[in-house]
């Protein structure tokens, strides 16, 4: 563990091979995870500032992966109905309490079973989250149960082992986390590090989640180990955004608050997230596109036609010097 070489996004730049495509639009972006083929290996955090059901929809319908939040328990039952009467993927999040396993008896009792069930707890190596995959494959073995959060290789292994089909590698490199400095533990500041870590011992598909500050980040993720990455901020403030729009000096911006913030959790209790303001930015769709030329891009970078050749790259540690004092 002392030996672990540790670096973070900033601290990497992936080193180019000759081009063996005419075009950018020739890179092929796509990924496949339980079965299914999504657009692009990139997912919006399951927030409630983040996704609501209009966005899940509009995600789903084009082609893109989405997993709705958990934190309105009474509507993920309806929601799957709504979304599989329209032949729509459904995909939401659970935690790990006593009503949870109620919750899944009557998923199945209503034959409304989710193609994929994420399993959102902010210390996921732990043995209460065993006992939910294990519920879960059991009870409704045909759903994509997708387990985290982790930091580990033990963490991932014993998910796995457990049943999980994917797990979620980031603890507390969030943008609104506090995890790290009001507990002292995490992978904030390390995380593309503790993403390679992890992969190594996975054997199923990973997802990296928490901090992806550029586009540039997602074809990191891949390179160290990722199949897929979940995004908050970056998707935080879209005019579709479910957070509250902010008016500052007269300009626009959008609330974004952690899942274990205050504002979330509705009492002082725990409390590791808080709020932000970020600047409103146009439309979701636009960032979409836009995330998908830039990762098209970077696999021609890489040498490339689809994402399995940002795998294999050569890479650089340069401590902090990504951004030479510019920005976008
Ligand atoms: N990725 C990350 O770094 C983090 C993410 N989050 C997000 O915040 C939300 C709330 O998470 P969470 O508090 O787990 O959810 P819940 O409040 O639903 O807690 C789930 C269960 O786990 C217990 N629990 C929570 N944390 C711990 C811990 N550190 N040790 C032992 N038991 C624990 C809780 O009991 P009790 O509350 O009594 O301890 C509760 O029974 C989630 O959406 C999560 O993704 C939060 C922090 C970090
Ligand atoms: N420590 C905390 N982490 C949180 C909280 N709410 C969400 N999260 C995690 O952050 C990512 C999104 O990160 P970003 O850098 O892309 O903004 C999200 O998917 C969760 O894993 C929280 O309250 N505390």
């Amino acid at each position: 563990m002392n030996n672990l070489p540790v670096f973070d996004y900033e601290d990497i730049q992936l080193v180019p091979n000759k081009c063996i495509i005419n075009s950018r639009s020739e890179a092929d972006t796509s990924v496949t995870l339980g079965g299914h083929s999504f657009k692009l290996p990139v997912v919006p955090a399951n927030m409630q500032t983040i996704i609501d059901e209009p966005i899940a929809e509009y995600l789903a319908k084009n082609g893109y992966f989405y997993v709705m939040h958990r934190f309105d328990e009474a509507a993920r039952l309806p929601f799957i109905k709504k979304m599989q009467e329209k032949g729509l993927i459904a995909s939401i999040s659970v935690g790990v309490k006593a009503y949870e396993y109620d919750f899944i008896d009557e998923l199945k009792a209503a034959q409304a079973v989710p193609e994929f069930i994420t399993i959102d707890i902010a210390h996921g190596h732990a043995d209460s989250v065993i006992r939910m995959i294990k519920y879960i494959k059991e009870t409704i073995p045909e759903t994509f149960v997708i387990a985290g959060n982790v930091g580990t290789p033990e963490g991932v292994r014993e998910l796995e082992n457990a049943g999980a089909d994917a797990t979620k590698v980031g603890i507390g490199p969030g943008k609104v986390c506090i995890t790290k400095v009001k507990t002292g533990f995490g992978t904030g500041g390390w995380q593309l590090a503790a993403l390679r870590w992890c992969a190594k011992a996975a054997s199923k598909p990973i997802i990296a989640d928490g901090g992806i500050r550029t586009h540039g980040d997602i074809a990191k993720s891949i390179r160290f180990g990722a199949t897929f990455v979940m995004i908050g901020s970056l998707f935080a403030g879209h005019e579709e955004s479910p957070g509250q729009t902010v008016t500052q000096d007269g300009e626009l911006y959008k609330e974004y608050f952690g899942s274990a913030s205050e504002y979330q959790k509705g009492e002082k209790k725990n409390v590791e997230g808080k709020k932000i303001l970020v600047k409103h930015k146009g439309h979701l769709q636009d960032t979409l596109t836009e995330m998908n030329q830039d990762l098209q891009s970077a696999i021609s970078y890489a040498g490339g036609r689809d994402l399995a050749s940002l795998t294999k790259v050569d890479y650089v540690i340069v401590k902090n010097s990504i951004w030479n004092g510019d920005s976008i």
